[in-house]
């Protein structure tokens, strides 16, 4: 069970009033949500805040028994690594790495044993449809490939919560169509929490639900 509960976010830089406040939300395993708002209302920053990458300046994040927002910064990273997968719109597949070593990096950073980590890479590759292509490199791979890579490694350490930000803000409608089917398969197989940041309406319809953060908490959407 993932608990948010009013928080609030200030930068140094707004001028006297937070970014959001009042920003509620509670998600049990397998559910998903997908988060709409205005450009710069925060949506990336309640991501980080989640992730615990930025401090809140109220309320609290629970994750299971876990007060992500009383985390010291190495407990935090820990439960980042353990709990948390993440995809992005640029990607952020590393290019001296091949397919499966991009994909056994979490597996890596969680001290997995490397013929471990490497098989279950693998077989992550396959359930994202590239499975003969673990030993190939990223740059041989279309952007939709790259993000699938992104998602094999999102969710191959079976994390608790997936955390992505516009992931296919760089795919065409197409690419996008299938990518999106992919990732809210496997957050939904896995049992995790999906938490999906978009602009986009038809990406945004793949969660269960569709919410819009305002700068005074998040709201049904009825667009
Ligand atoms: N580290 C930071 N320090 C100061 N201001 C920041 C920082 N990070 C983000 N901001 C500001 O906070 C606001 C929200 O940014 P954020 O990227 O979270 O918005 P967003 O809703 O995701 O926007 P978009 O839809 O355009 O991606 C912006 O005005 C941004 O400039």
């Amino acid at each position: 069970m993932l608990s948010i509960e009013n928080l609030s976010k200030r930068f140094d830089t707004s001028l006297d009033h937070p970014l959001f406040e009042q920003v509620s939300l509670h998600l049990s395993p397998g559910e998903s949500v997908a988060v709409m708002g205005e450009s710069g209302v925060g949506k990336s920053t309640f991501l980080n805040c989640i992730a615990g990458l930025e401090p809140v300046d109220g309320g609290r994040i629970r994750l299971r028994d876990t007060e992500v927002t009383s985390l010291d910064e190495d407990a935090c990273s820990r439960m980042r690594r353990r709990e948390l997968g993440f995809v992005f719109q640029a990607f952020h597949v590393l290019p001296h790495l091949t397919l499966a070593q991009n994909v056994a990096l979490p597996l890596w950073l969680l001290d997995e044993q490397e013929a471990v980590a490497d098989r279950r890479a693998r077989a992550m590759l396959e359930r994202v449809g590239l499975g003969r292509r673990g030993d190939d490199w990223p740059r041989h791979l279309s952007g939709g490939e790259l993000q699938r890579v992104a998602i094999a490694r999102a969710l191959v350490h079976a994390p608790a919560v997936v955390l992505c930000d516009e992931p296919t803000g760089n795919l065409d409608p197409e690419r996008a169509q299938g990518v999106l089917e992919l990732l809210f398969e496997g957050i939904h197989n896995a049992g995790a929490i999906g938490i999906l940041v978009t602009h986009s309406r038809a990406a945004a319809a793949h969660a269960d639900r569709i919410l819009r953060l305002t700068a005074s908490g998040l709201v049904a959407d009825v667009g």
